[in-house]
């Protein structure tokens, strides 16, 4: 855990680098610290390893003064990687990452082996990367290789300034991911540096806002975005920061409408006179084991007994489309006109029309649970669809339709503000599709 007290950092021509911070960063977590150039996120960085020493207040690390520590045991424990990188140019990729291990007083071969290790869970393979040296990496590698050097000596903290700033925007993002995966499971301690508000939001558990020299905003990356403290860290996030807002909010089970659900082995007259009854223009179609299949329109069902249909890709016009806010979703535009159940009609359903299965509409989409806001809303618009299915593994949930997605958000920026679970949030602004004021009457699976 790290704990800053009251510091200040101030030169002597009369610059205040940082000016009375106070902030902890929890064991496991990792804060960005985020803001224009010249703010004073580097200053704060440096100083938890004594590169700078403060000019009053003091940092703790669990729980002791950093300043009565000697500074190379201290930084034997912190990792930090820096931008630059800083790799020896004329040692291969394994000798600059065993370098730590080996100083501190591991036979060779063993450090090596670590190192090995190391290159691996940073996604280099050693076999082939190994023997390399830095001029022979792309920027990416390279950047790599700076975090498997900054892990070799296991340090329960890392410092991290800027360490994907110096590849391109698909490489960063590549980066970040792998960044988060590997964060996942050693949960190091981690001061993340940035002055890209994407990257912060993305990757902090929570964000430090630095205006000049202070920290306008501390909060989760969903707050600063949906609650900005101050007129300048609303600035900062920018105007956009409802559509970053989605990255950092999942589709929780409270957020899905739950439609008509048949089978696909249903007779298709049973799902007929279902749909009808519920007034239903389309069901989802499961698999026998629960799974999404796709979904069927009444209409297809309705025609059952006269042109039995094969499955096969749905057409865009065919695909279902948004609700009007006023109505549920799948809602028929008229009551379905329910079809003949009568024994003649049935006996002249053909083999082929007698289950869902020969009129449902597979629908490859679907949407884990807990994915971002973000990646729902792209997977609508990719499919030109109204709604998307929502599975947990294989199990499928309720379906996300745009007006649930808005609601979602909207309930979530309450939520956070309230400090209360997004499941507790009523909205009575806003009707959600089917009428009802969200939140209060509106399904909800699991939640
Ligand atoms: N040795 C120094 N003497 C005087 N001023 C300094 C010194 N080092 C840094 N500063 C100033 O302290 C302020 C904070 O610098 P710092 O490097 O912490 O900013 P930063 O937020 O990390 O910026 P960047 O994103 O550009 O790296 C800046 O105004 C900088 O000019």
């Amino acid at each position: 855990m790290i704990r800053f007290e009251h510091v200040t950092k101030s030169y002597p021509d009369g610059t205040t680098a940082v000016d009375d911070l106070t902030f902890e960063v929890a064991e496991g977590e990792l804060v960005t610290l985020v803001g224009p150039s010249g703010c004073g996120k580097t200053t704060t960085m440096k100083m938890v390893n004594r590169l700078i020493e403060p000019t009053s207040g003091r940092i703790l690390l669990d729980g002791a003064d950093i300043s009565a520590l000697d500074p190379v045991q201290l930084r034997r424990r912190i990792g930090y990687v820096i931008q630059q990188v800083g790799l020896f140019p004329h040692k291969t990729v394994l000798d600059n990452t065993a370098t730590v291990p080996h100083l501190l007083g591991r036979p060779r071969k063993q450090a090596r082996a670590r190192a090995a290790e190391l290159l691996d869970l940073v996604g280099l393979d050693p076999s082939t990367y190994g023997d390399r040296y830095p001029d022979q990496l792309s920027g990416g590698q390279r950047q790599r290789v700076g975090v498997a050097r900054a892990l070799a000596a296991d340090p329960p903290v890392l410092l991290m300034d800027e360490p994907f700033g110096a590849v391109d925007p698909v490489v960063r993002e590549h980066l970040q991911n792998e960044f988060l995966r590997l964060q996942s499971t050693l949960r190091k301690t981690v001061l993340f540096v940035t002055h890209d508000i994407e990257e912060a939001v993305r990757l902090g558990d929570r964000i430090a806002v630095y205006g000049a020299g202070r920290i306008e905003q501390f909060d989760t990356p969903a707050t600063v975005l949906g609650a900005p403290a101050t007129p300048y860290a609303a600035a900062f996030v920018g105007a956009d920061r409802g559509l970053k807002r989605l990255s950092v909010t999942p589709v929780e089970p409270g957020d899905l409408e739950q439609p008509p659900v048949v089978r696909l082995d249903d007779p298709a007259a049973r799902a007929a006179e279902r749909l009808a009854a519920d007034g239903a223009a389309w069901a989802v179609v499961l698999d026998s084991d629960g799974s999404l299949y796709g979904w069927v329109p009444a209409s297809a069902l309705t025609g059952a007994a006269k042109t039995p249909r094969t499955a096969g890709t749905p057409q865009a016009p065919e695909a279902p489309q948004a609700a009007e806010a006023s109505r549920a979703p799948w809602a028929a535009e008229a009551p379905q006109t329910p079809i003949g159940t009568a024994g003649e009609e049935r006996a002249a359903l053909s083999p082929q029309g007698a289950t869902v299965r020969a009129h449902a509409r597979p629908m490859d989409a679907h949407l884990p649970l807990g994915a971002p806001l973000k990646q729902a809303l792209s997977t609508l618009l990719q499919h030109d669809a109204g709604w998307i299915a929502v599975q947990e593994g294989d199990r499928y949930l309720g379906v996300l339709t745009p007006a649930r997605l808005h609601t979602a958000l909207r309930r979530s920026t309450t939520a956070d503000a309230a400090r209360v679970p997004r499941a507790q949030v009523a909205l009575d602004t806003v009707p959600d599709p089917g009428g009802r004021p969200a939140g209060v009457t509106a399904p909800v699976s699991g939640a």
